[in-house]
Parts: structure tokens; C-alpha cells; sequence
């Protein structure tokens, strides 16, 4: 990075943004800047690095020629938004993304004008900015739209059927394709190895110095007419490409790290375009910081690091995650069974799927982004007779919903779900919490839905999925370590629809699905120094629920509790409807049911969100002497 001048172009940056007083030198001093600054920040919050890094360039050039928060600049996925954030008045409050009470790690529209569009799934973007286009001249809100889109993101079903739909409306809209050639993971597909081709045949630099020829052809900044502007996207095109066919004006590729090449080129379509615009840029995840480059996934995301040697810091820990818990089990009963495949939608480090694959490179299929996809090809394939596990967050499961219940569940192909990233997920906020599978998938005919309370049932639950033959299952567990219990050598199917006294007591009953188990148990602790000692059991069923282990709990206590990591719909309803069903109410039982609030829930730490959702050991405690009527003197904590 060149040494900067004692003056910060970034201080001078203010409210509403305007960079057009800049000279294209200047905005270059402005990029090495940003890019500092975004490393300097992440270092001490964590957060999503190498994307930002990728997109410093685009980013100051799009808010040089474009006039946001008029203009609507849409970041698909929002991870890459931080110098964007840096830029639109969030700079003093940067060193605190992703923390409670902080900026969060997407765009979001409540943070901000200038994002007019919140994010954090997937291929969206050119959909939203769409809409804003026709909105706008509907007599909306006015100004252009912009969408910028990754390699990765743009495979997704989504932003095809968005590009369908504006090739044919044909209003001014403007994509760009951010082309690092990367997803989290290396980007897989046909569609990745056309992107490939389109720029393999000429050689960056030709292509590169194609377009400072074009630019030098340019008599002044502006000032060129219709002619000299189509002249130019002629001359960086390669020819007619995927794009053109669905109605686009395709540009590029031209270097997204060369505001030589970006400003002109932004500058000419924003003064000439009159239909939808596609503008391929080739970028560097990670682009200016070496650590990032260098690493495999190149700085997609990071623990807080040392900027200097790169290191990350990470707080030790002894128990397995669940996702290596997982990915172990899935191998072991691969191991045994030659008819288990593992499909992931572009996200095999995050899933353990990177581990299954290197074991079983024929079996394991990462399908890209493509949710929707993953779960009907997973139907396919257990229709063809194989034993598909389905792998995917929780979060991400809700896009594929309708092929869950039209492929798999309808034809009670024996799909297994592996669902992590289960409950409240911490620094990505509400939109990556896995608050709604059981909700939407327990309420479904012939589904068999499970959670694992530690990391030992998890491996249960895999060998009971592998077993489970008559229709679909799912499993679900959280992100981050288990709880340190024994692991057993390998996994024993469990029975359908029977959960697992923990603990008899009196009066009152707490009936766990999930992890909040350890949470349940912390309490009782406490409920016993005050002489209540609650029955504790694990449902590990939410359906079908075990009905003669809830029918015995209403019968022997005086109330019942159930505690699950999920909305409202998802275990406790079906508790509540089998005890309605039962006349259990009549009898005079004291029933509660503790789910996540009917709110979505900022970014904090996942303890400081179950806190604020009301579930951890202390709401447990206060929730069974309010049942029980038990008033307490000297209210804790
Ligand atoms: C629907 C959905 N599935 C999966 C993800 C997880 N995810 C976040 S970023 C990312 C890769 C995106 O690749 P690309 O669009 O090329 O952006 P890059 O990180 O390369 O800048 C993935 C798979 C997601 N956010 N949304
Ligand atoms: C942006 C995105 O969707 C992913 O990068 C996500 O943040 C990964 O989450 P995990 O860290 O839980 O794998
Ligand atoms: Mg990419």
C-alpha cells in the first residue's frame, strides 16, 4: 500500500456523501484508505474481511458517479458492505459491527438512507433493485438502481429469475457482477466455469489495456456522445454473452481494482444506459491485505486478528463443535452404509461437509448456492434409492421450503435433514438465526423431526437419520462447541417418538427440546438450594412427540414447562395441542411453553441473545416459581 499523505481523504468524507468534488488521484487515496480502515476494524470486531477488501475499489467509484442514498446501491448479501458503511456516515461506529448494540455485518434499512436494502441471504439484490427501478418510475422513489452481486450469489436461482424478468422489462437498472471467483469455498457449477471462459481466452492485461485505449479515445471526462459511449462498451465486451441474450447490455471484464478502468466505465453507463446493464468486474477477495489473499478461503470471514502477522484470535476450547461431531458421525455411518450421500449448497467448510467430502470426494455434492435445489435434488436422489443428508443452516433451509413439503414430504422420500446453525447464532444477527425449522417443518405430514440436547445425542441422531427409511427426518443442532460430554464410539438409532428422563422430581415438570438442556439443568440446580426439585426430561422428538412420556408428566405434576430454541408453531404448540386434545387443561395443569420471542433478535453474543430471549438458566428459574407461585425475596440477577 502506498504511503498516505499526512491529510486523510476519509476525514473529509461527511454526510451526504459527495465524492464528485475528487479527483480520480484522490479517490484512488481514498480506496488505500478505506482498505485500511476496513482492516483496522475487522481486526478488533471479527467480521466478514476478505469480500469488503474485494470491493474497496467499486465501492468508492460507485458513490463517485452515483448519487446515493437517491441513488439505491443494493450489496447482495451485505457482507462486502463495510467500506460502504465506512463511507455513509457509520465510521465511528465501525469497531463495533456485529456486537450487541452495534452496527450489524449486513446492510439493513433501519441502520441507514444509504442502505436501501437489507441483506444477508443471498442472490437478492437484483430482484430488490428491480423493484425500486419500476417503483421509481411508477412515481415511487426516485433515482437509479444498482445492484452489486458476487460470482457465487449470482448461480442461485434467484437472480436468474430476476434477470429474466428484467431483460423483458427493459427499465434502466444497473448489475454488477463482482467476479473474484470465489464463493465461501472455491465457486462450483457450470455456470462459475462460463463465467471462467468468458475472460480465459483473453489475457487480463490485453483486456485491461483494451479499455484504458478505449478511455483514452475519450476527448474529456463527459463529454463524449451516444456514439463514443457505445463505441467503448463495444470495445471491453467479449462478444455476445448469457447476459445479452436475456436482455442485457453487457460490459466487461474489466478490473474492479483499477479505478482507471471502473471510473470511465461507471461514468459512460451512467450517462447512457436506458435499459438493464450488466457491468462484469474481476476482483480479489480479500485484494491488498496478504494474509487474506494468501489463506484458502481468502479472508471470507475472521475471528478478531493481529494485523501484522494475520493471526486470529480464538478462544480455546475443549468440547468438539457440533458441526465436527456431525461431519465425524456422517462419515462413520458412510463408512458403513455405501448408499449415504451428503449434499451441502455452497457451504462445506461451514456444514463439516469439507470433512465428509475428503473422505467420500464421489459422495458429497456441493450443489452452489441453491438451496431450493439441494433439497429437490436430495429428493431425487433418495427416490433413485440412495440415502441423502440434506446439510444446510437453518436460516438457509427456510428458501427451500416448498420442495421440503412438494418433493420430499409429499412423497415421503426418506430425505434427511441436517439442519445447523439450529437456534440463535450470535454475531450475524436475526437474519442467520435458525428460529423457524421446527415450526415449519414439525407441522408437516410424516415428518420426523429431532433435536439434539449435546453433541453425544447429536451423534445418535445422525445413526438414527442413516437408519430411518419410511420418509423424511430431520436433526437439528446449534452453532459452536457441545457441552464436553462422553461421546460414544459410534451412533445407536434411537426410537421414533421417544424422548429420555433426565431427572425425577415433584410439582413440576421442565421438558427440554434442544440445547437449552444444559440451560434446564443449571436451573433445576438453583430451583433445588430453594427446595423445588424440578422432573427434567429431554424430548429429543418434536414429531412424533412422545406422548406417553408428556401424558405422564402432565399426570404426576402439578405443571408443566417445555423450553426449545425456536418460534412459536414449533414444539411446545404441538405439546400444547396433544394436552388440549387430551383434556389435560380440564384436569387444572399449569402448562407454559418458553420459545423465542415473537421478535427478531440483534446481533450480541448468543448467551447475551438467549438472555434477551428470555431462556437462559435464571428466566428458567424465575418462569417455575412464577408457575408454581413461589414469591421470591431477594430477586436475583
Ligand atoms: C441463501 C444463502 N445461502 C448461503 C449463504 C452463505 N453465503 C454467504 S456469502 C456466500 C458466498 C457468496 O459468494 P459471492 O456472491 O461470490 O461473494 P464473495 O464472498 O465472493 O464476495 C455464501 C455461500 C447465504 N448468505 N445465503
Ligand atoms: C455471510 C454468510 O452468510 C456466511 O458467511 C455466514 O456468516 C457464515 O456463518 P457461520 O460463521 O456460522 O458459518
Ligand atoms: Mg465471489
Amino acid at each position: 500500500m502506498a504511503d498516505l499523505p499526512a491529510t486523510p481523504i476519509l476525514d473529509r468524507v461527511k454526510l451526504p456523501v459527495d465524492l464528485k468534488g475528487l479527483s480520480d488521484r484522490e479517490l484512488r487515496q481514498l480506496a488505500d484508505e478505506l482498505r485500511a480502515e476496513t482492516i483496522s476494524a475487522v481486526s478488533v470486531t471479527g467480521g466478514h474481511l476478505g469480500a469488503g477488501l474485494g470491493v474497496v475499489e467499486l465501492t468508492v467509484a460507485l458513490h463517485a458517479i452515483f448519487n446515493a442514498p437517491r441513488d439505491k446501491i443494493i450489496w447482495d448479501v451485505g457482507h462486502q458492505c463495510y467500506p460502504h458503511k465506512i463511507l455513509t456516515g457509520r465510521r465511528d461506529r465501525i469497531r463495533t459491527l456485529r456486537t450487541e448494540g452495534g452496527l450489524s455485518g449486513f446492510t439493513k434499512r433501519s441502520e441507514s438512507p444509504y442502505d436501501p436494502f437489507g441483506a444477508a441471504h443471498s442472490s437478492t439484490s437484483i430482484s430488490a433493485a428491480l423493484g425500486f427501478a419500476v417503483a421509481a418510475d411508477l412515481g415511487g422513489d426516485p433515482g437509479d438502481a444498482v445492484a452489486v452481486i458476487g460470482d457465487g450469489s449470482m448461480s442461485a436461482g434467484m437472480a436468474f429469475e430476476a434477470m429474466n424478468n428484467a431483460g423483458h422489462l427493459k427499465k434502466r437498472l444497473f448489475v454488477v457482477l463482482n467476479d473474484n471467483e470465489m464463493s465461501i469455498a472455491p465457486p462450483v457449477g457450470a455456470f462459475s466455469a462460463y463465467l471462467s471462459r468468458m475472460y480465459a481466452g483473453a489475457p487480463f492485461h490485453d483486456l485491461k489495456s483494451a479499455a484504458r485505449g478505449v478511455v483514452s479515445l475519450l476527448p474529456g471526462p463527459f463529454q463524449e456522445g451516444a456514439r463514443r459511449a457505445k463505441e467503448m462498451i463495444k470495445g471491453m465486451a467479449v462478444g455476445g454473452t448469457l447476459f445479452e441474450e436475456l436482455g442485457f447490455t453487457y460490459v466487461g471484464p474489466i478490473d474492479g481494482h483499477d479505478l482507471d478502468q471502473l471510473l470511465p466505465v461507471l461514468r459512460t453507463i451512467h450517462a447512457r444506459a436506458t435499459g438493464p446493464m450488466l457491468i462484469h468486474v474481476l476482483t480479489k477477495k480479500g485484494k491488498g491485505y496478504a494474509p487474506a489473499e494468501n489463506s484458502p478461503d481468502r479472508g471470507h470471514a475472521r475471528a478478531k486478528f493481529d494485523v501484522v502477522t494475520g493471526e486470529q484470535k480464538k478462544a480455546p476450547s475443549n468440547a468438539p463443535s457440533y458441526t465436527r461431531v456431525f461431519a465425524e458421525s456422517l462419515i462413520k455411518e458412510a463408512e458403513a452404509d455405501p448408499r449415504i450421500v451428503a449434499i451441502t449448497a455452497a457451504m462445506p467448510d461451514g456444514t463439516g461437509l469439507d470433512l465428509f467430502g475428503a473422505r467420500f470426494p464421489k459422495r458429497t455434492f456441493d450443489v452452489g448456492i441453491a438451496e431450493q435445489h439441494a433439497v429437490t435434488f436430495s429428493a431425487g436422489l433418495a427416490a433413485g434409492g440412495m440415502k441423502p443428508f440434506c446439510t444446510i443452516y437453518s436460516t438457509f433451509l427456510q428458501r427451500g421450503y416448498d420442495q421440503v413439503v412438494h418433493d420430499v414430504a409429499i412423497q415421503r422420500l426418506p430425505v434427511r435433514f441436517a439442519i445447523d446453525r439450529a437456534g440463535l447464532v450470535g454475531a450475524d444477527g436475526a437474519t442467520h438465526a435458525g428460529s423457524f425449522d421446527v415450526a415449519f417443518l414439525a407441522n408437516l405430514p410424516g415428518m420426523v423431526v429431532m433435536a439434539a440436547a449435546d453433541e453425544a445425542e447429536l451423534v445418535h441422531m445422525v445413526a438414527t437419520a442413516a437408519a430411518h427409511d419410511d420418509g423424511p427426518i430431520a436433526f437439528r443442532y446449534p452453532r459452536g462447541e457441545g457441552v464436553g460430554v462422553e461421546m460414544p464410539a459410534r451412533g445407536v438409532p434411537l426410537e421414533i417418538g421417544k424422548g429420555r428422563m433426565i431427572r425425577e422430581g415433584g410439582r413440576i415438570a421442565l421438558l427440554s427440546f434442544g440445547t437449552r438442556l444444559s440451560e434446564v439443568l443449571k436451573a433445576a440446580e438453583a430451583l433445588a438450594a430453594r427446595g423445588i426439585t424440578p422432573t427434567v426430561a429431554d424430548a429429543r422428538f418434536a414429531k412424533p412427540l412422545d406422548r406417553d412420556l408428556i401424558l405422564q408428566l402432565a399426570r404426576t405434576h402439578e405443571a408443566l414447562i417445555t423450553i426449545e430454541e425456536g418460534a412459536v408453531g414449533g414444539f411446545g404448540s404441538h405439546v400444547a395441542q396433544l394436552l388440549a386434545h387430551e383434556g389435560v387443561f380440564d384436569r387444572g395443569l399449569k402448562y407454559r411453553s418458553m420459545v423465542l420471542p415473537d421478535s427478531f433478535i440483534d446481533q450480541a453474543s448468543p448467551e447475551a441473545m438467549y438472555r434477551v430471549a428470555g431462556m437462559d438458566a435464571p428466566q428458567i428459574e424465575a418462569k417455575v416459581l412464577e408457575v408454581l407461585g413461589v414469591s421470591v425475596v431477594g430477586k436475583r440477577a
